[in-house]
């Protein structure tokens, strides 16, 4: 499989121009774009594969939760869009992780398939509010072992429970961690955070970062700080 890049930056915005200028503002060959629901809903996968064919790496972020059935195809039509990494809800159970796994099988370089345990937005009284009384640790370390037992290649979860869990399944299971804040910036709703460079020294293997840069008054300035305190 080809080195993907540690950094993919959250595109999070609603028009294909907003899009592309932030895309023009990032440094070629060094970072993924990560697409999500905001834009994916608003703009589709036309633009995502002229990306793919200009050379980026795209996290295509949807993160499927349904029946197996359906989530098996939807992780399909991502792979024929060329990503490299897609998501689903691994509290969707293993029957549907599994059903998304072998969908992919057929493809010659699938995406990785990855796992959102808990999200990096959610504290331990979160959870408790919707019924789970374990902690978010506990619970992300929960659903990684189900991931990981449906042949998943890795995870969604925060750079918090990352030493956690590559010493509790294994060095090859990917961990792509969101709530990722340099030192200084606003968390706004994310949670469960860490700087770049903390989230390195975890030992995640890809990071996500939005706002930071997309809001960031010079994004061009903000990546390339973020990319040199990992030493990329
Ligand atoms: O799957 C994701 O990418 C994701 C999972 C998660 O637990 N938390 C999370 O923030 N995300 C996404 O990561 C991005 C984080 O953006 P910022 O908070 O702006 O850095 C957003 O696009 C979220 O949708």
């Amino acid at each position: 499989m080809m080195v993907l890049p540690k950094v993919y930056v959250a595109l999070d915005c609603q028009t294909q121009e907003e899009a592309d200028n932030l895309v023009s503002k990032l440094p070629a060959g060094k970072v993924g774009l990560k697409v999500g629901k905001e834009l994916f809903t608003a703009i589709g996968p036309d633009w995502v594969k002229k990306q793919v064919a200009q050379g980026f790496s795209v996290f295509l972020d949807l993160k499927f939760h349904d029946i197996p059935n359906t989530v098996a195809k939807a992780v399909t039509s991502a792979a024929k869009m060329g990503v490299d990494i897609v998501n689903v809800h691994a509290s969707g159970g293993t029957e549907m992780m599994s059903a998304a796994k072998d969908a992919l099988k057929p493809f010659e370089k699938p995406p990785l398939l990855i796992a959102v345990t808990v999200l990096t937005s959610m504290s331990d009284a979160d959870l408790a509010e919707v019924g789970i009384q374990l902690t978010a640790e506990q619970q992300v370390l929960k659903l990684a072992k189900l991931a990981h037992q449906s042949g998943l290649d890795g995870v969604v979860c925060s750079a918090q429970e990352a030493k956690m869990l590559k010493s509790s399944i294994g060095t090859s299971f990917k961990l792509v961690t969101p709530g990722i804040r340099p030192a200084n910036s606003a968390a706004g709703d994310q949670k469960r955070v860490m700087t770049p460079a903390e989230a390195i020294e975890a030992g995640v293997d890809y990071m996500v970062i939005g706002r930071p840069i997309t809001q960031a008054g010079d994004p061009t300035a903000a990546i390339t700080e973020i990319l040199s305190s990992i030493g990329e």
